[in-house]
């Protein structure tokens, strides 16, 4: 089976609009890859870049130059030099990403919000809002809050939205940017269950989590970001 993920030689740069269209390199020589069953973790400190480089590989900021090469539809596409509409059928049937913050969307049902992904797949619509409601249960969502709207959810709440959401399907690779940052020990515990229940189903995770005890428990491997940053000499 091939490795799902592989970066390679992956370079980035920000060019400031405003300043004079000036280049910022953030890094460069990025290469790493994510196994099947297997939680690569993002390490390094704040604004290395762990969050540009987890964009770059869901296709949201575009690479200098370098291969994202991705495993979908039995063969392998580099999502580097992809078009969007490619792009847009990765993420329905491949690749999955829990933001840290959910986009809501005005006067759709939380319950509707963690269903629809499986709907894009073809799940009947009761299924899929049945494993909606056990995902939310899981999470601990008060069962009162299912049918609302998420917009006035606290913090917590809508990142256990966003993360029933983001687990429900079963894409064979999932980004992970801090999905326990708002969340309490309990459902921080769940979520690392979750986590653990989908490397042993095969499911390749590349995360970032700033929680120590959480990344402990989940990462096999920590790739370092700043070893692409050319701010590593100063660090
Ligand atoms: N769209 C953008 N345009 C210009 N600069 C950007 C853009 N996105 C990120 N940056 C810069 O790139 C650097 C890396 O940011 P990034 O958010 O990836 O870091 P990070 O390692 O995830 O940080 P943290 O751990 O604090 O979340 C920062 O200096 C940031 O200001």
């Amino acid at each position: 089976m091939p490795t799902p993920l592989v970066v390679s030689e992956v370079a980035k740069s920000f060019t400031m609009h405003l300043r004079d269209g000036i280049r910022l390199p953030v890094m460069s020589n990025v290469a790493f890859s994510v196994k099947a069953g297997e939680c690569v973790v993002l390490g390094g400190p704040s604004g290395i870049g762990k969050s540009s480089l987890l964009k770059m590989v869901y296709g949201n900021y575009a690479v200098d130059s370098g291969q994202i090469l991705i495993e979908h539809g039995g063969r392998l596409l580099d999502l580097a030099t992809a078009d969007p509409r490619t792009i847009l059928s990765v993420r329905r049937a491949t690749l999955g990403y829990v933001s840290q913050f959910l986009r809501t969307v005005p006067r759709v049902a939380a319950v509707d919000v963690v269903a629809e992904p499986l709907l894009g797949r073809g799940t009947a619509a009761a299924e899929a809002r049945e494993i909606a409601e056990a995902m939310l249960a899981r999470l601990n969502l008060p069962r009162e809050l299912w049918q609302l709207p998420p917009a006035t959810f606290s913090g917590g709440e809508q990142q256990r939205v966003n993360i029933a959401r983001g687990f429900i399907t079963d894409h064979r690779i999932l980004l992970l940017d801090e999905p326990t940052a708002s969340l309490d020990a309990k459902n921080r515990a769940v979520v690392v269950s979750m986590i653990e229940e989908k490397k042993a189903a095969g499911v390749a995770l590349l995360g970032i989590f700033h929680d120590e005890d959480v990344r402990e428990k989940v990462a096999d491997r920590i790739v370092d970001v700043s070893a692409f940053s050319p701010r590593k000499a100063a660090a």
